[in-house]
């Protein structure tokens, strides 16, 4: 399913208008009709409501919610939320025709007590009050009424679009939003729903079709943002080969290893052979050898000769090693020691497979940029910082990174012509191309140590078996967020992450793929 922004939104639906000639009242009665479904989905029953309508277009579907809600024999309190003389003209149709039924309260008019009485009183609350056409600092009356709701309200919200005060495209609130219980919103889902803090706002969402041109429909009205959806992929997810040998499904090499962080690559070693690779190997330096070899088993272990340190006279020895595997990843646990910068530019240099950097690769890099100029344009990198790493690779702040996710991971990206998974809720995957993709599944299990380590070795186990990098990674990043959705938010471990991969991967399988 396509994200899409503001004007993309309005595109479609201007195509939609103009080109196909469907009037633009007809889309607000079907925008209006498909709310209600959703209300009484939740409430069957008839209830008492009270409708927010601002004077845009978003207020124009509130009168429709108003009207089939009164149809459907609830107790509908109608409030007009500016000036009637300001009503767009679709809008204005469907005011009259509420007039015609209801009694209109206006806000201008009423005093707030008035309306904070009703808000009290009501079991649902609509806000149609400001959608897509929001933008800059909430104005007043808006800020207040959205304070008094979120401070005060208890009934059930339902948003229509956007909750009123979170920006559509980059998901601001300025100062406030309103914290709803569901957002409906028509065609697509926006940006602004899946970026902080906006997406913190928007409850539930749920994507309903009301007769809006499908984005994609033409070249021109296709967004380069999709959410990241097993449709796409899941073709490549077939049942293991019948006559499948352990080379079948990839070499991965985990490069990391410091003296007190074994357990990442030991980790990401694990969650390889979980996703399916028939071959991993750790390497770390020799001095580690033994106390990684007490902690694994199934992964094999090549250590370069060096006391917690690179030596540049082994770098030949680095290439002829790395020549073997499918696909490397360069990070968990790495640590920082002497030689570290010469080391990172041997692996850039000479991988010429799929090359994941995590943890301390991504910090190096950090403190030298250049280093990228020795990856060659066709060797695909894939970066995955958390919002630290990714401040420290931009040098800005983690604040600013998580306040512009979109465009920082693109940004990044571009610079490193790399592939970006920006982590965090609502992972962001960046393409050098300008594709970005939004990961929906997660949870804050995910918030503990080991977890970026165990979606590098997916990544890396998905690479080396020779899935297209974009798709591998996609799949990668989703069936994480489904880990994370299987345990217990508070305690679990890794392990309890990793014994949930077989189950997600087969239900991810597309029916009727044996292997062959
Ligand atoms: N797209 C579609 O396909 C379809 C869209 N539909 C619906 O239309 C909605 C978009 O309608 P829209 O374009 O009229 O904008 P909308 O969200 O009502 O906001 C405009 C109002 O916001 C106000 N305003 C702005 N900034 C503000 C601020 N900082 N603080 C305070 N106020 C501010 C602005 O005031 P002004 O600046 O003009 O004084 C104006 O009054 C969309 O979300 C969906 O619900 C469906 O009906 C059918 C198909
Ligand atoms: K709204």
């Amino acid at each position: 399913m396509y994200l899409v922004t503001a004007q993309e939104m309005r595109d479609l639906e201007s195509y939609t208008i103009n080109q196909l000639g469907i009037p633009g009242h007809v889309l607000m009665e079907s925008a209006g009709r498909a709310v209600v479904d959703q209300i009484v989905k939740r409430f069957p029953n008839p209830k008492r409501v009270v409708v927010l309508a601002g004077t845009g277009n978003n207020g124009g579907d509130g009168f429709v919610v108003a009207r089939w809600l009164a149809f459907r024999g609830w107790e509908v309190d109608l409030w007009l939320i500016g000036s009637a003389v300001k009503l767009t003209s679709d809008a204005k149709l469907y005011y009259h025709a509420c007039e015609q039924l209801l009694s209109i309260h206006h806000a201008e008019k009423e005093s707030e007590a008035s309306l904070q009485a009703h808000l009290m009183m009501c079991d649902v609350i609509v806000d149609a009050m400001l959608g897509i056409g929001y933008s800059g600092m909430l104005r007043e009356p808006f800020t207040s009424i959205v304070q008094w709701i979120n401070q005060h309200a208890e009934s059930y919200i339902f948003a229509v679009d956007m909750p009123t005060g979170v920006e559509a495209d980059k998901g601001h609130v300025f100062p406030v939003a309103l914290r709803v219980d569901e957002t409906i919103t028509f065609n697509c889902p926006k940006w602004g729903h899946y970026l902080l803090p906006g997406s913190k706002y928007c409850g539930k969402l749920k994507v309903v079709d009301i007769g809006i041109t499908p984005a994609g429909h033409t070249k021109a009205l296709t967004p380069n943002a999709r959410l990241n959806d097993p449709n796409d992929w899941n073709m490549y997810l077939g049942g293991r080969k019948q006559w499948a040998h352990k080379g079948t499904y990839g070499h991965v090499l985990i490069i990391g290893g410091a003296k007190g962080t074994l357990g990442a690559v030991a980790m990401a070693g694990e969650a390889a052979y979980r996703m399916g690779s028939g071959l991993v190997t750790l390497t770390v330096p020799e001095s580690q050898h033994e106390a990684l070899a007490a902690k694994v088993t199934q992964e094999m272990i090549w250590s370069w000769p060096g006391k917690d340190h690179f030596l540049p006279e082994i770098a030949e020895e680095l290439k002829t090693a790395f020549q073997r595997y499918d696909a490397v990843v360069c990070g968990p646990g790495l640590g920082r020691f002497p030689g570290e910068v010469r080391f990172i530019k041997e692996i850039l240099q000479t991988v010429k497979r799929p090359l994941v950097l995590d943890a301390d690769a991504l910090n190096i890099l950090a403190e030298h940029p250049h280093l990228m100029q020795f990856r060659a344009n066709d060797c695909p990198t894939i970066l995955t910082p958390h919002p630290g790493e990714m401040a420290r690779l931009l040098r800005i702040t983690t604040e600013e990174v998580e306040r512009k996710r979109a465009a920082v991971a693109l940004q990044l990206a571009y610079q490193t012509r790399s592939v970006v998974i920006l982590k965090g809720r609502y992972t962001i995957i960046a393409f050098p191309d300008g594709k970005r993709v939004v990961n929906t599944t997660g949870s804050p299990a995910l918030a503990k140590a080991g977890s970026g380590d165990i979606l590098s070795g997916i990544i890396g186990s998905l690479l080396a078996q020779e899935i297209p990098v974009e798709s591998a990674i996609q799949i990668a990043v989703y069936i994480h967020g489904r880990l994370g959705e299987e345990v217990d938010a508070h305690s679990a471990l890794y392990r309890d992450l990793l014994d949930h991969i077989a189950s997600i991967r087969q239900l991810l399988e597309p029916t009727n793929s044996p292997g062959n």
